[in-house]
């Protein structure tokens, strides 16, 4: 199973002022043993503009963009150096990623994360991902960790998406203010009612509370992939999870994630065709094979990395549509060429193929 983790600041300061060591300790050790019982775990952690806060001694609270992009530029740094010290010990290696809003909008970013992300968990990487708050102006966040939660388990297609907090999950209200409020073990779908129980963040230094909670989960299920929102105080509570056990709150997909890529793959209109030979063309539409260079004819249009592109038969049939891996201009090059050649031809590769078999929606 391919499972996106998110640790709010909530449950990386454990109820303190700081980056809480032994909690850390804790959460390392609950990816190292689900990771050891042959899962992929990627991580999206917050606590970037605590640990700045913490490291320049606690200046008074300013919620200004600036003082929480020098927080984020401080702390990150920090945060990351605690994962890495505590993942080794745990012999996990890690990666830091740092994404803003651009790498989920612009196809050629989105496919470039994928394929870095991809290439981490196929060499047993664990990344570590975060918003990179430094940079990223308010207007073109993502502008919260839930949310960025969502967006990375769809870019991995994670098979499921853990959501750990303060809170045992999802209640009718907020238990804090609320303390007849009842526990919600499982959500359907996302509907008007609940969205009516998310209350504002819990603690001063969460962003979002249960309001981005609920987005995220309707972001990932929709895309099919199932969340769980479950406390972050008890230690195997991940492993538990994985491991199938009804902890917190979990919401059902509503699609499969092939359903859900195939509609995102179609989503947007062609913006060139590719023409392919007589067997190219067999393949893709007895098979749905990839398809690779050396079955292509001609480039039609023009279009970057990542574009949806039309595939044609030798007579013009419309075959598919696809992702095309490689721009037009790239593509013209390397047409009718075997796969070996690309790198020789273009200087560089995205890998033997023009388009996945994965990104290949057969109409
Ligand atoms: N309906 C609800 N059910 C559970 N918790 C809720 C609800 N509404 C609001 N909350 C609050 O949301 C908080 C978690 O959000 P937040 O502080 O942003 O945490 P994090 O740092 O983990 O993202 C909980 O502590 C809780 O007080
Ligand atoms: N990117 C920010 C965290 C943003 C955020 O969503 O925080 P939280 O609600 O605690 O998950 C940081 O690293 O401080």
């Amino acid at each position: 199973m391919r499972v996106v983790l998110k640790l709010g600041t909530s449950v990386l300061t454990a109820g303190t002022d700081r980056l809480h060591r032994p909690r850390l300790v804790d959460l390392m050790r609950g990816l190292s043993a689900v990771r050891q019982a042959g899962h992929e775990a990627v991580l999206v952690t917050s606590g970037a503009v605590l640990a700045g806060w913490e490291a320049l001694g606690f200046p008074p609270r300013d919620r200004t963009l600036a003082e929480k992009q020098l927080l984020a530029a401080v702390g990150q740094g920090r945060l990351m150096h605690a994962y890495a010290q505590l993942a080794d010990l745990y012999s996990v290696p890690v990666a830091q990623v740092l994404l803003t809003a651009d790498d989920f909008r612009d196809r050629t970013r989105y496919l470039n994360a994928r394929t870095t992300l991809n290439a981490c968990l196929a060499r047993g990487v664990m990344p570590v991902i975060n918003e990179n708050d430094a940079v990223a102006l308010e207007q073109l966040k993502v502008g919260d960790n839930d949310t960025l939660s969502a967006f990375v388990a769809n870019l991995v297609e994670a098979d499921l998406l853990v959501i750990l907090t303060d809170a045992p999950g999802l209640y009718t209200a907020d238990p804090r203010t609320h303390p007849d409020a009842t526990f919600i073990p499982v959500v359907e779908r996302v509907t008007p009612e609940v969205w009516a129980q998310a209350g504002g963040a819990g603690s001063h230094r969460g962003t979002g509370g249960m309001h981005t909670k609920i987005q995220a989960a309707e972001v990932a299920t929709r895309a099919g992939t199932p969340v769980v929102i479950a406390p972050g105080d008890a230690p195997d509570a991940l492993s538990r999870i994985v491991a199938g056990e009804a902890l917190g709150t979990r919401f059902l997909a509503h699609t499969s994630r092939l359903e859900a890529r195939k509609r995102w793959i179609l989503a947007e209109v062609a913006s060139g065709s590719l023409r392919l030979d007589a067997g190219a063309a067999q393949a893709v539409r007895e098979r749905g094979a990839s398809l690779l260079p050396a079955g292509i004819t001609a480039v039609e249009g023009r279009f970057a990395r990542g574009h949806t592109v039309r595939v044609l038969g030798p007579d013009g049939a419309d075959l598919a549509r696809g992702l095309s891996r490689y721009s037009s201009g790239d593509l013209t090059r390397i047409q009718g060429r075997h796969s070996r050649d690309v790198e020789g031809l273009l200087g560089f590769t995205y890998g033997p193929e023009a388009i996945h078999r994965d990104d290949l929606v057969r109409l």
